[in-house]
Protein backbone atom coordinates (compact mmCIF):
# COMPACT_ATOMS: atom_id res chain seq x y z
CA UNK A 1 0.00 0.00 0.00
CA UNK A 2 1.77 3.18 -1.17
CA UNK A 3 1.11 6.04 0.96
CA UNK A 4 2.01 9.87 0.69
CA UNK A 5 3.58 11.67 4.06
CA UNK A 6 2.76 15.09 4.70
CA UNK A 7 3.67 17.60 7.58
CA UNK A 8 0.26 19.06 7.88
CA UNK A 9 -3.43 17.25 6.70
CA UNK A 10 -6.66 19.18 7.03
CA UNK A 11 -9.87 17.42 6.88
CA UNK A 12 -12.68 19.91 5.79
CA UNK A 13 -12.49 23.38 3.65
CA UNK A 14 -14.88 25.36 5.55
CA UNK A 15 -13.24 27.01 8.22
CA UNK A 16 -10.29 23.88 8.28
CA UNK A 17 -9.19 25.86 4.79
CA UNK A 18 -7.96 28.65 6.54
CA UNK A 19 -5.45 26.79 8.92
CA UNK A 20 -3.04 27.27 6.05
CA UNK A 21 -1.17 30.24 6.80
CA UNK A 22 1.91 31.61 5.01
CA UNK A 23 3.67 29.52 8.20
CA UNK A 24 2.86 26.77 6.30
CA UNK A 25 4.59 28.03 3.08
CA UNK A 26 7.86 25.30 2.18
CA UNK A 27 5.73 22.73 4.07
CA UNK A 28 3.97 19.97 2.93
CA UNK A 29 0.19 20.07 3.12
CA UNK A 30 -2.51 18.08 2.20
CA UNK A 31 -6.62 19.39 2.39
CA UNK A 32 -9.23 17.02 2.33
CA UNK A 33 -12.94 17.90 0.88
CA UNK A 34 -15.26 15.70 0.29
CA UNK A 35 -18.36 17.97 -1.10
CA UNK A 36 -18.32 21.77 -2.25
CA UNK A 37 -15.06 23.31 -1.81
CA UNK A 38 -15.29 26.06 0.54
CA UNK A 39 -18.11 24.48 3.27
CA UNK A 40 -20.90 25.18 4.87
CA UNK A 41 -20.86 28.75 5.64
CA UNK A 42 -19.99 29.92 1.86
CA UNK A 43 -22.15 27.85 0.10
CA UNK A 44 -25.10 26.53 2.19
CA UNK A 45 -25.04 28.41 4.88
CA UNK A 46 -24.45 32.15 6.66
CA UNK A 47 -23.72 34.02 3.40
CA UNK A 48 -26.05 33.06 0.40
CA UNK A 49 -28.75 32.85 3.51
CA UNK A 50 -28.14 36.05 4.44
CA UNK A 51 -28.17 37.48 0.36
CA UNK A 52 -31.70 36.25 0.65
CA UNK A 53 -32.63 37.61 3.92
CA UNK A 54 -31.32 40.82 2.29
CA UNK A 55 -34.02 40.56 -0.42
CA UNK A 56 -36.80 39.86 1.49
CA UNK A 57 -36.00 43.12 3.76
CA UNK A 58 -36.09 44.51 0.23
CA UNK A 59 -39.79 43.20 -0.11
CA UNK A 60 -41.26 44.14 3.47
CA UNK A 61 -39.56 47.48 3.06
CA UNK A 62 -41.88 47.83 0.35
CA UNK A 63 -44.87 46.72 1.77
CA UNK A 64 -44.48 48.84 5.08
CA UNK A 65 -43.59 51.80 2.55
CA UNK A 66 -47.70 53.54 2.99
CA UNK A 67 -46.34 53.82 7.17
CA UNK A 68 -44.12 56.61 5.85
CA UNK A 69 -46.38 58.11 3.46
CA UNK A 70 -45.57 56.43 0.47
CA UNK A 71 -47.70 54.18 -1.34
CA UNK A 72 -45.38 51.18 -3.49
CA UNK A 73 -46.54 47.74 -4.53
CA UNK A 74 -44.39 44.44 -5.45
CA UNK A 75 -45.54 43.88 -8.94
CA UNK A 76 -43.35 40.62 -9.27
CA UNK A 77 -41.06 38.26 -6.84
CA UNK A 78 -38.39 36.84 -9.25
CA UNK A 79 -37.47 34.05 -7.87
CA UNK A 80 -35.47 32.24 -10.83
CA UNK A 81 -33.44 36.10 -10.55
CA UNK A 82 -33.00 36.36 -6.66
CA UNK A 83 -31.42 33.04 -6.66
CA UNK A 84 -29.25 33.33 -9.27
CA UNK A 85 -27.78 37.00 -8.38
CA UNK A 86 -26.91 35.00 -5.07
CA UNK A 87 -25.45 31.75 -6.50
CA UNK A 88 -23.69 33.40 -9.43
CA UNK A 89 -21.74 35.32 -6.41
CA UNK A 90 -20.99 32.50 -4.60
CA UNK A 91 -20.18 29.21 -6.58
CA UNK A 92 -16.97 31.43 -8.21
CA UNK A 93 -15.57 31.89 -4.71
CA UNK A 94 -15.93 28.12 -4.38
CA UNK A 95 -14.90 26.77 -7.28
CA UNK A 96 -11.79 29.59 -7.12
CA UNK A 97 -10.69 28.55 -3.52
CA UNK A 98 -10.76 24.76 -5.25
CA UNK A 99 -8.72 26.15 -7.76
CA UNK A 100 -6.16 27.28 -5.66
CA UNK A 101 -5.73 24.29 -3.39
CA UNK A 102 -5.29 21.83 -6.45
CA UNK A 103 -3.36 23.91 -8.37
CA UNK A 104 -1.81 26.43 -6.11
CA UNK A 105 1.86 26.11 -4.45
CA UNK A 106 2.39 23.44 -1.86
CA UNK A 107 -1.06 21.92 -0.98
CA UNK A 108 -2.27 18.80 -2.27
CA UNK A 109 -5.70 18.85 -2.64
CA UNK A 110 -8.13 15.46 -1.96
CA UNK A 111 -11.37 15.33 -3.20
CA UNK A 112 -13.04 12.84 -1.70
CA UNK A 113 -13.98 11.28 1.96
CA UNK A 114 -11.92 10.80 4.69
CA UNK A 115 -11.55 8.16 7.70
CA UNK A 116 -8.78 7.50 10.39
CA UNK A 117 -7.21 4.57 9.34
CA UNK A 118 -4.50 4.73 12.57
CA UNK A 119 -2.48 6.95 14.47
CA UNK A 120 -2.68 10.19 12.56
CA UNK A 121 -3.19 8.04 9.12
CA UNK A 122 -5.49 8.49 6.60
CA UNK A 123 -7.37 6.95 4.15
CA UNK A 124 -9.66 9.06 1.80
CA UNK A 125 -11.99 7.96 -0.76
CA UNK A 126 -11.69 9.31 -4.10
CA UNK A 127 -13.88 8.17 -7.07
CA UNK A 128 -13.99 5.19 -5.47
CA UNK A 129 -10.43 4.58 -5.20
CA UNK A 130 -8.67 4.46 -2.25
CA UNK A 131 -5.52 7.11 -1.31
CA UNK A 132 -3.76 6.72 1.90
CA UNK A 133 -1.72 9.36 3.56
CA UNK A 134 -0.05 9.92 7.02
CA UNK A 135 1.01 13.84 8.56
CA UNK A 136 2.89 14.80 11.26
CA UNK A 137 -0.12 17.01 12.48
CA UNK A 138 -3.74 15.99 10.92
CA UNK A 139 -6.71 19.01 11.67
CA UNK A 140 -10.10 17.42 11.89
CA UNK A 141 -12.35 20.56 10.58
CA UNK A 142 -15.05 18.22 8.99
CA UNK A 143 -18.34 20.75 10.56
CA UNK A 144 -21.96 19.47 10.84
CA UNK A 145 -24.93 18.33 8.75
CA UNK A 146 -28.89 18.38 9.02
CA UNK A 147 -30.32 16.21 11.39
CA UNK A 148 -33.12 14.49 10.03
CA UNK A 149 -36.02 13.31 12.46
CA UNK A 150 -36.94 9.69 12.13
CA UNK A 151 -40.21 9.95 11.20
CA UNK A 152 -39.20 12.39 8.18
CA UNK A 153 -36.74 9.95 6.74
CA UNK A 154 -38.71 6.47 7.33
CA UNK A 155 -41.46 7.69 5.29
CA UNK A 156 -39.42 8.26 2.10
CA UNK A 157 -41.50 11.77 1.38
CA UNK A 158 -39.14 14.07 -0.13
CA UNK A 159 -37.30 16.66 2.00
CA UNK A 160 -35.54 19.66 1.79
CA UNK A 161 -32.45 21.23 4.45
CA UNK A 162 -30.45 24.22 3.88
CA UNK A 163 -28.33 22.31 1.45
CA UNK A 164 -30.87 22.58 -1.11
CA UNK A 165 -33.33 24.69 -0.24
CA UNK A 166 -31.41 27.80 -1.39
CA UNK A 167 -31.55 25.91 -5.28
CA UNK A 168 -35.07 25.62 -5.94
CA UNK A 169 -36.33 26.05 -9.37
CA UNK A 170 -39.95 27.59 -8.64
CA UNK A 171 -41.34 28.76 -4.92
CA UNK A 172 -43.88 26.49 -3.44
CA UNK A 173 -47.44 28.13 -2.47
CA UNK A 174 -47.03 26.55 1.29
CA UNK A 175 -43.74 25.35 2.62
CA UNK A 176 -43.86 23.39 6.02
CA UNK A 177 -40.46 24.32 8.21
CA UNK A 178 -39.99 21.60 10.93
CA UNK A 179 -37.71 23.07 13.90
CA UNK A 180 -37.86 26.47 15.78
CA UNK A 181 -34.41 27.13 16.06
CA UNK A 182 -31.92 29.81 13.93
CA UNK A 183 -32.49 28.12 10.42
CA UNK A 184 -36.23 27.83 10.64
CA UNK A 185 -36.76 31.40 11.98
CA UNK A 186 -34.53 32.69 9.40
CA UNK A 187 -36.28 30.78 6.22
CA UNK A 188 -39.56 31.20 7.53
CA UNK A 189 -38.89 35.28 6.98
CA UNK A 190 -37.04 34.62 3.41
CA UNK A 191 -39.91 32.82 2.24
CA UNK A 192 -42.84 34.33 3.45
CA UNK A 193 -41.44 37.79 2.79
CA UNK A 194 -41.48 36.23 -1.28
CA UNK A 195 -44.91 34.85 -0.84
CA UNK A 196 -44.70 31.67 0.71
CA UNK A 197 -47.61 30.57 3.37
CA UNK A 198 -45.36 29.38 6.03
CA UNK A 199 -46.38 26.91 8.94
CA UNK A 200 -43.84 26.03 11.66
CA UNK A 201 -43.82 23.24 13.25
CA UNK A 202 -41.50 22.85 16.49
CA UNK A 203 -40.98 20.33 19.61
CA UNK A 204 -40.03 23.47 22.11
CA UNK A 205 -43.50 25.94 23.84
CA UNK A 206 -41.33 29.17 21.40
CA UNK A 207 -39.11 29.86 18.86
CA UNK A 208 -35.29 30.74 19.64
CA UNK A 209 -35.24 29.17 22.93
CA UNK A 210 -31.97 29.46 23.63
CA UNK A 211 -32.03 33.28 23.45
CA UNK A 212 -33.17 35.35 26.74
CA UNK A 213 -37.05 34.23 27.71
CA UNK A 214 -38.12 37.89 27.09
CA UNK A 215 -36.82 37.86 23.46
CA UNK A 216 -37.96 34.56 22.59
CA UNK A 217 -41.46 35.23 24.37
CA UNK A 218 -41.62 38.25 22.06
CA UNK A 219 -40.36 36.70 19.07
CA UNK A 220 -42.73 33.65 19.67
CA UNK A 221 -46.01 36.29 19.35
CA UNK A 222 -44.54 38.23 16.41
CA UNK A 223 -43.88 35.05 14.52
CA UNK A 224 -47.63 33.77 15.35
CA UNK A 225 -49.11 36.40 13.87
CA UNK A 226 -46.84 36.30 10.26
CA UNK A 227 -46.96 32.32 10.68
CA UNK A 228 -48.77 29.13 11.11
CA UNK A 229 -47.07 28.46 14.34
CA UNK A 230 -47.53 24.27 15.50
CA UNK A 231 -45.96 25.02 19.04
CA UNK A 232 -45.19 21.64 21.19
CA UNK A 233 -45.46 19.73 18.39
CA UNK A 234 -43.14 16.88 16.84
CA UNK A 235 -44.06 14.73 13.60
CA UNK A 236 -45.00 11.36 13.97
CA UNK A 237 -45.32 10.02 10.43
CA UNK A 238 -45.35 11.75 6.92
CA UNK A 239 -47.06 11.12 3.56
CA UNK A 240 -46.84 12.96 0.00
CA UNK A 241 -49.49 12.92 -2.39
CA UNK A 242 -51.27 15.40 -5.08
CA UNK A 243 -52.03 17.71 -2.15
CA UNK A 244 -48.13 17.62 -1.09
CA UNK A 245 -46.47 16.77 1.39
CA UNK A 246 -48.48 16.36 5.19
CA UNK A 247 -46.89 15.87 8.55
CA UNK A 248 -48.64 14.22 11.24
CA UNK A 249 -48.44 16.23 14.42
CA UNK A 250 -48.03 14.36 18.53
CA UNK A 251 -50.72 17.03 19.11
CA UNK A 252 -53.10 15.02 16.88
CA UNK A 253 -52.98 17.85 14.15
CA UNK A 254 -51.60 17.83 10.90
CA UNK A 255 -50.16 20.61 8.51
CA UNK A 256 -49.74 20.10 4.54
CA UNK A 257 -47.31 22.33 2.11
CA UNK A 258 -46.02 22.47 -1.35
CA UNK A 259 -42.41 21.78 0.68
CA UNK A 260 -40.93 20.16 3.57
CA UNK A 261 -37.95 21.85 5.07
CA UNK A 262 -36.75 19.95 8.30
CA UNK A 263 -34.32 22.39 10.47
CA UNK A 264 -34.22 20.75 13.40
CA UNK A 265 -30.52 20.98 14.02
CA UNK A 266 -26.88 19.94 12.95
CA UNK A 267 -25.16 17.39 14.16
CA UNK A 268 -21.18 16.38 14.16
CA UNK A 269 -19.58 15.12 11.25
CA UNK A 270 -18.14 12.10 13.16
CA UNK A 271 -19.39 9.11 12.24
CA UNK A 272 -17.78 8.44 9.12
CA UNK A 273 -14.14 9.27 10.49
CA UNK A 274 -13.34 6.16 12.41
CA UNK A 275 -12.52 8.06 15.21
CA UNK A 276 -11.48 5.59 17.01
CA UNK A 277 -8.77 3.86 15.06
CA UNK A 278 -7.11 7.23 15.93
CA UNK A 279 -7.75 7.12 19.48
CA UNK A 280 -9.78 10.37 19.51
CA UNK A 281 -12.62 10.46 21.89
CA UNK A 282 -16.15 12.07 21.77
CA UNK A 283 -18.57 13.37 23.54
CA UNK A 284 -21.91 11.83 23.73
CA UNK A 285 -23.14 13.78 21.09
CA UNK A 286 -20.74 13.12 18.65
CA UNK A 287 -18.73 16.26 18.96
CA UNK A 288 -15.05 15.58 18.97
CA UNK A 289 -13.22 16.26 22.63
CA UNK A 290 -10.99 19.20 22.65
CA UNK A 291 -8.64 21.39 25.17
CA UNK A 292 -8.55 24.91 25.53
CA UNK A 293 -5.99 24.65 22.93
CA UNK A 294 -7.76 22.31 20.22
CA UNK A 295 -5.87 19.66 20.71
CA UNK A 296 -8.10 15.85 21.01
CA UNK A 297 -7.07 13.25 22.67
CA UNK A 298 -4.85 11.84 20.23
CA UNK A 299 -0.88 13.34 19.74
CA UNK A 300 -0.68 15.61 16.91
CA UNK A 301 -4.54 15.35 15.90
CA UNK A 302 -6.71 18.65 16.25
CA UNK A 303 -10.30 19.92 15.56
CA UNK A 304 -12.22 23.00 15.42
CA UNK A 305 -15.16 24.63 14.22
CA UNK A 306 -18.84 22.70 14.19
CA UNK A 307 -17.05 19.30 14.44
CA UNK A 308 -15.99 20.24 18.54
CA UNK A 309 -17.32 23.56 19.71
CA UNK A 310 -20.08 23.84 21.58
CA UNK A 311 -20.89 26.70 19.24
CA UNK A 312 -21.93 26.16 15.44
CA UNK A 313 -21.43 29.68 14.75
CA UNK A 314 -18.42 30.64 11.39
CA UNK A 315 -17.03 33.64 14.04
CA UNK A 316 -16.22 30.98 16.31
CA UNK A 317 -15.39 28.41 13.94
CA UNK A 318 -12.97 31.01 12.18
CA UNK A 319 -11.53 32.27 15.57
CA UNK A 320 -10.63 28.51 16.55
CA UNK A 321 -9.03 28.08 13.44
CA UNK A 322 -7.07 31.29 14.21
CA UNK A 323 -5.90 29.68 17.40
CA UNK A 324 -5.01 26.29 15.90
CA UNK A 325 -3.04 27.53 12.99
CA UNK A 326 -1.24 29.16 15.40
CA UNK A 327 -0.39 26.34 17.58
CA UNK A 328 0.32 24.33 15.02
CA UNK A 329 3.19 26.88 13.69
CA UNK A 330 4.07 27.09 17.65
CA UNK A 331 4.07 24.51 19.57
CA UNK A 332 6.10 26.59 22.62
CA UNK A 333 3.25 29.52 22.55
CA UNK A 334 0.31 27.78 22.68
CA UNK A 335 -3.09 30.32 22.09
CA UNK A 336 -6.02 29.26 23.94
CA UNK A 337 -9.23 29.35 22.31
CA UNK A 338 -11.29 32.11 24.17
CA UNK A 339 -15.35 31.33 24.25
CA UNK A 340 -15.91 33.96 26.93
CA UNK A 341 -18.37 35.97 25.14
CA UNK A 342 -19.79 34.61 22.13
CA UNK A 343 -22.46 36.06 20.29
CA UNK A 344 -24.89 35.16 17.88
CA UNK A 345 -27.75 37.12 15.81
CA UNK A 346 -30.34 35.95 14.22
CA UNK A 347 -31.61 37.56 10.93
CA UNK A 348 -35.22 36.94 11.56
CA UNK A 349 -37.82 39.71 10.81
CA UNK A 350 -37.27 41.43 13.81
CA UNK A 351 -33.08 40.84 13.78
CA UNK A 352 -32.40 39.25 17.17
CA UNK A 353 -28.90 39.23 18.84
CA UNK A 354 -27.03 38.48 22.10
CA UNK A 355 -24.06 38.27 24.41
CA UNK A 356 -23.56 36.43 27.13
CA UNK A 357 -25.77 35.76 29.84
CA UNK A 358 -29.71 35.23 29.76
CA UNK A 359 -31.08 36.67 32.74
CA UNK A 360 -31.97 33.44 33.84
CA UNK A 361 -28.72 31.99 33.77
CA UNK A 362 -27.14 35.11 35.66
CA UNK A 363 -29.75 34.34 38.40
CA UNK A 364 -28.71 30.73 38.16
CA UNK A 365 -24.97 31.97 38.91
CA UNK A 366 -25.88 33.86 42.26
CA UNK A 367 -25.43 37.59 40.62
CA UNK A 368 -27.22 40.21 41.96
CA UNK A 369 -28.92 40.89 39.14
CA UNK A 370 -30.69 44.08 37.18
CA UNK A 371 -32.40 44.20 34.02
CA UNK A 372 -33.57 46.55 31.41
CA UNK A 373 -35.89 46.84 28.80
CA UNK A 374 -35.65 49.77 26.59
CA UNK A 375 -37.99 49.80 23.35
CA UNK A 376 -36.65 51.08 20.23
CA UNK A 377 -40.02 53.48 19.88
CA UNK A 378 -38.33 55.32 22.90
CA UNK A 379 -35.63 57.08 20.87
CA UNK A 380 -35.95 59.18 18.18
CA UNK A 381 -34.27 57.01 15.43
CA UNK A 382 -37.21 54.30 16.89
CA UNK A 383 -39.72 56.97 15.93
CA UNK A 384 -38.75 57.61 12.38
CA UNK A 385 -38.85 54.05 12.23
CA UNK A 386 -42.13 53.54 13.41
CA UNK A 387 -40.61 50.44 15.52
CA UNK A 388 -43.33 49.23 17.75
CA UNK A 389 -41.58 46.08 19.26
CA UNK A 390 -38.05 46.37 19.12
CA UNK A 391 -36.02 46.49 22.44
CA UNK A 392 -32.78 46.40 24.04
CA UNK A 393 -32.87 43.62 27.34
CA UNK A 394 -29.55 44.60 29.35
CA UNK A 395 -28.63 42.07 32.39
CA UNK A 396 -26.32 43.69 34.46
CA UNK A 397 -24.62 42.33 38.20
CA UNK A 398 -25.93 45.72 40.43
CA UNK A 399 -23.39 45.26 43.14
CA UNK A 400 -20.16 45.54 40.62
CA UNK A 401 -21.94 47.63 37.40
CA UNK A 402 -20.61 45.02 35.18
CA UNK A 403 -22.59 44.03 32.02
CA UNK A 404 -23.47 40.24 31.83
CA UNK A 405 -25.63 39.94 28.95
CA UNK A 406 -27.43 41.90 26.47
CA UNK A 407 -30.28 40.79 24.00
CA UNK A 408 -31.99 42.49 21.30
CA UNK A 409 -34.66 42.54 18.74
CA UNK A 410 -35.24 44.86 16.88
CA UNK A 411 -34.05 46.64 13.26
CA UNK A 412 -30.07 46.44 12.81
CA UNK A 413 -29.68 44.23 16.30
CA UNK A 414 -26.88 42.19 14.64
CA UNK A 415 -24.90 45.28 13.97
CA UNK A 416 -26.13 47.11 17.59
CA UNK A 417 -24.97 44.86 19.50
CA UNK A 418 -21.42 45.11 18.50
CA UNK A 419 -21.18 47.87 21.02
CA UNK A 420 -22.11 45.73 24.02
CA UNK A 421 -20.09 42.49 22.55
CA UNK A 422 -16.97 45.11 22.80
CA UNK A 423 -18.08 46.26 26.50
CA UNK A 424 -18.05 43.13 27.84
CA UNK A 425 -14.79 41.77 25.91
CA UNK A 426 -12.68 45.03 26.96
CA UNK A 427 -14.46 44.56 30.61
CA UNK A 428 -16.12 48.14 30.20
CA UNK A 429 -18.95 48.72 32.89
CA UNK A 430 -22.28 50.11 32.41
CA UNK A 431 -21.49 53.13 33.85
CA UNK A 432 -18.23 53.60 32.18
CA UNK A 433 -20.13 52.65 28.35
CA UNK A 434 -23.08 55.14 29.53
CA UNK A 435 -21.30 58.14 30.49
CA UNK A 436 -17.27 57.89 29.10
CA UNK A 437 -18.21 58.27 25.43
CA UNK A 438 -20.43 60.17 22.74
CA UNK A 439 -23.56 59.04 21.59
CA UNK A 440 -23.92 59.97 18.16
CA UNK A 441 -27.49 61.97 18.42
CA UNK A 442 -30.11 61.14 17.31
CA UNK A 443 -28.91 57.68 16.32
CA UNK A 444 -30.24 54.34 16.62
CA UNK A 445 -27.33 53.59 19.13
CA UNK A 446 -29.02 55.74 21.62
CA UNK A 447 -31.77 52.73 22.18
CA UNK A 448 -28.24 50.94 23.97
CA UNK A 449 -27.00 54.34 25.81
CA UNK A 450 -30.84 55.13 27.38
CA UNK A 451 -31.14 50.97 27.91
CA UNK A 452 -27.58 51.25 29.82
CA UNK A 453 -28.36 54.43 31.72
CA UNK A 454 -32.27 52.78 32.78
CA UNK A 455 -30.37 50.10 35.06
CA UNK A 456 -31.47 50.83 38.61
CA UNK A 457 -28.16 49.88 40.27
CA UNK A 458 -30.26 51.75 43.16
CA UNK A 459 -27.39 54.89 44.17
C1 LIG B 1 -28.37 27.66 6.92
C2 LIG B 1 -27.24 28.06 7.83
C3 LIG B 1 -27.02 29.40 8.09
C4 LIG B 1 -25.99 29.79 8.93
N1 LIG B 1 -25.82 31.11 9.18
C5 LIG B 1 -24.84 31.49 10.03
C6 LIG B 1 -24.64 32.86 10.31
O1 LIG B 1 -25.35 33.74 9.81
N2 LIG B 1 -23.65 33.21 11.16
C7 LIG B 1 -22.85 32.26 11.75
O2 LIG B 1 -21.97 32.62 12.53
N3 LIG B 1 -23.01 30.94 11.50
C8 LIG B 1 -23.99 30.54 10.65
N4 LIG B 1 -24.14 29.22 10.38
C9 LIG B 1 -23.22 28.25 10.99
C10 LIG B 1 -21.90 28.16 10.20
O3 LIG B 1 -22.19 27.94 8.84
C11 LIG B 1 -21.04 27.04 10.76
O4 LIG B 1 -20.85 27.22 12.14
C12 LIG B 1 -19.66 27.02 10.09
O5 LIG B 1 -19.77 27.04 8.69
C13 LIG B 1 -18.87 25.80 10.54
O6 LIG B 1 -17.62 25.77 9.87
P1 LIG B 1 -16.73 24.46 9.90
O7 LIG B 1 -15.47 24.80 9.18
O8 LIG B 1 -16.67 23.91 11.26
O9 LIG B 1 -17.56 23.39 9.04
P2 LIG B 1 -17.97 23.42 7.51
O10 LIG B 1 -17.94 24.76 6.91
O11 LIG B 1 -19.24 22.65 7.43
O12 LIG B 1 -16.80 22.61 6.78
C14 LIG B 1 -16.66 21.24 6.96
C15 LIG B 1 -16.28 20.63 5.64
O13 LIG B 1 -15.78 19.30 5.88
C16 LIG B 1 -16.21 18.47 4.83
N5 LIG B 1 -16.18 17.09 5.33
C17 LIG B 1 -16.98 16.55 6.29
N6 LIG B 1 -16.61 15.26 6.52
C18 LIG B 1 -15.58 15.00 5.68
C19 LIG B 1 -14.79 13.85 5.44
N7 LIG B 1 -14.96 12.71 6.12
N8 LIG B 1 -13.83 13.92 4.48
C20 LIG B 1 -13.63 15.07 3.79
N9 LIG B 1 -14.34 16.19 3.98
C21 LIG B 1 -15.30 16.16 4.92
C22 LIG B 1 -17.60 18.97 4.50
O14 LIG B 1 -17.97 18.61 3.18
C23 LIG B 1 -17.45 20.48 4.67
O15 LIG B 1 -17.15 21.13 3.46
C24 LIG B 1 -25.16 28.80 9.53
C25 LIG B 1 -25.36 27.45 9.25
C26 LIG B 1 -26.38 27.09 8.41
C27 LIG B 1 -26.58 25.63 8.12
N1 LIG C 1 -27.54 33.39 12.11
C1 LIG C 1 -26.80 32.39 12.55
O1 LIG C 1 -25.79 32.55 13.23
C2 LIG C 1 -27.20 30.99 12.21
C3 LIG C 1 -28.16 30.75 11.24
C4 LIG C 1 -28.49 29.43 10.96
C5 LIG C 1 -27.86 28.39 11.65
N2 LIG C 1 -26.93 28.68 12.59
C6 LIG C 1 -26.29 27.61 13.37
O2 LIG C 1 -26.71 26.35 12.90
C7 LIG C 1 -27.22 25.59 14.00
C8 LIG C 1 -28.29 24.67 13.52
O3 LIG C 1 -29.48 25.41 13.23
P1 LIG C 1 -30.91 24.77 13.44
O4 LIG C 1 -31.91 25.84 13.30
O5 LIG C 1 -31.01 23.54 12.62
O6 LIG C 1 -30.79 24.26 14.94
P2 LIG C 1 -31.27 24.89 16.33
O7 LIG C 1 -30.63 24.07 17.37
O8 LIG C 1 -31.09 26.37 16.34
O9 LIG C 1 -32.84 24.63 16.34
C9 LIG C 1 -33.37 23.34 16.21
C10 LIG C 1 -34.87 23.46 16.47
O10 LIG C 1 -35.52 22.27 16.08
C11 LIG C 1 -36.38 21.85 17.12
N3 LIG C 1 -36.48 20.39 16.99
C12 LIG C 1 -35.48 19.49 17.17
N4 LIG C 1 -35.93 18.25 16.89
C13 LIG C 1 -37.22 18.38 16.53
C14 LIG C 1 -38.22 17.46 16.11
N5 LIG C 1 -37.96 16.16 16.01
N6 LIG C 1 -39.45 17.94 15.82
C15 LIG C 1 -39.71 19.27 15.93
N7 LIG C 1 -38.80 20.19 16.29
C16 LIG C 1 -37.57 19.75 16.59
C17 LIG C 1 -35.74 22.34 18.39
O11 LIG C 1 -36.67 22.45 19.43
C18 LIG C 1 -35.22 23.71 17.93
O12 LIG C 1 -36.25 24.66 17.95
C19 LIG C 1 -27.71 26.65 14.99
O13 LIG C 1 -27.74 26.15 16.28
C20 LIG C 1 -26.72 27.75 14.82
O14 LIG C 1 -25.63 27.54 15.68
C21 LIG C 1 -26.59 29.96 12.88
Amino acid sequence: MTSEHFDLAVIGSGSGNSIITPDFDGKRVAIIERGVFGGTCLNVGCIPTKMFVYAAEVAEQIRSAATYGIDAHIDAIRWRDIRDRVFARIDPISEGGKDYRVNGPNTTAYLGSARFTGSRALTVTVDGQEQHLTADQIVIATGSSPIIPDPVRDSGVTYYTNENVMRIDELPSRMVILGGGYIAAEFAHVFSALGVDVSIVTRGPALLRQTDEEVSTAFTELAAQRWDLHLSAEVIAARQDAAGVTAELTTGESVTGDILLVATGRAPNTPDLDLSAAGVATHSDGRVIVDEFGRTSAEGVWALGDVSSPYQLKHVANHEARVVAHNLAHPRELRSIDHRFVPSAVFTHPQLAGVGLTERQAREAGHDVVTKSQKYGDVAYGWAMEDTTGFVKLVADRRTGELLGAHLMGPDASSLIQLLIQAMSFGLGVHQMARGQYWIHPALAEVIENALLGLDFGN
